[in-house]
């Protein structure tokens, strides 16, 4: 399988440095993108949906060079903006029949075959005649990943997809994602730690216009070993409580409270050292 490369990219707004000198190689599978707001993360991923172009640097995918060839970059590409919003008046067959012909399928049976299969994959069939302006958000990114996957693209990029979903909605996301992943690349840009660790099998930190790739997550919780405490208190001990560091989370209970620390020093007698989690490993760099 190909790989999608990128070499030494660089995009500056006025002065402003969004991106700096990044380098990335991806294979199929799901690729988490996490950083702060305005990090960049869109801007980046406009790039690699060849949409606006570096300032300088390439990026490929095996003979085909985005500096090159912008137009087949995109073909080969598949794009759910953060902002999706289409076609409110048409129906959801509408509105993919409209994407596919954009796209270039321009035999109508092609077109029907194509919508149909992929209105299966992201389970709208049932829909397809309702207004998208009817659609509930989790079935408006469901209709968002099938417009992107319309062409069978090598490489998909979704930007912040389950902002906004129900529980439910985002675990189904998820799993779409993942049944999508197995033969593509997939570039997952999200706020929502929970879903890199539960889709993702590498990711990154975008932070001042560096790119900090860890190839597996394990490596990303890890970054705050040593520094996540658990500590049970009762009540009245709770009122009295006096510790260094913060509390990342507390589960109260009638007889009980149940903390979560993150300090690098003991924050009380007590406290005994647990594994972190990935949303910690991340707050931990984020800080250093
Ligand atoms: N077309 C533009 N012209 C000028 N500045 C821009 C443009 N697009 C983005 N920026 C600036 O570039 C920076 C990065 O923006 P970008 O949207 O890529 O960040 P992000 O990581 O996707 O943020 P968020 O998580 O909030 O969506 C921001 O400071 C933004 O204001």
């Amino acid at each position: 399988m190909e790989q999608l490369i990128l070499q030494q990219i660089n995009k500056s707004y006025g002065k402003k440095q969004i991106i700096d000198d990044l380098s990335l190689q991806l294979a199929p599978g799901i690729f988490g993108l996490l950083g702060p707001n305005g990090a960049g993360k869109t801007t980046l991923m406009r790039m690699i949906a060849a949409i606006i172009r570096p300032d300088n640097g390439e990026i490929t995918y095996g003979k085909l060079k985005w500096s090159e060839h912008p137009e087949k970059a995109r073909q080969i590409i598949g794009y759910l903006p953060q902002d999706f919003d289409v076609l409110p008046q048409f129906n959801v067959m509408e509105c993919l029949d409209y994407v596919a012909q954009l796209k270039g399928i321009l035999v109508k049976k092609e077109r029907l075959e194509a919508i149909d299969q992929i209105l299966e994959r992201v389970n709208l069939q049932k829909h397809a005649k309702l207004k998208v302006k009817k659609l509930s958000g989790g079935m408006r990114r469901r209709l968002g990943i099938a417009q992107a996957l319309l062409g069978e693209p090598k490489i998909l990029i979704v930007d912040e997809p389950t902002t906004g979903l129900d529980p439910e909605e985002r675990i189904r996301f998820r799993n779409l994602l993942r049944e999508i992943a197995w033969n593509r690349i997939v570039i997952l840009s999200t706020h929502i730690v929970e879903d890199i660790s539960s889709t993702c099998s590498a990711a990154a930190i975008l932070y001042q216009g560096k790119l900090k790739v860890f190839k597996q997550l394990e490596n990303l919780a890890s970054l705050a070993n040593g520094q996540v405490w658990n500590l049970i208190v009762n009540h009245s001990e709770f009122q009295r409580l006096s510790i260094t560091g913060e509390i990342v989370s507390s589960k109260i209970f009638s007889d009980r409270i149940e903390l979560r620390i993150w300090s690098e020093q003991k924050p009380s007698e007590e406290a005994v050292l647990t594994e972190p989690t990935i949303e910690e490993g991340y707050m931990t760099w984020i800080k250093n």
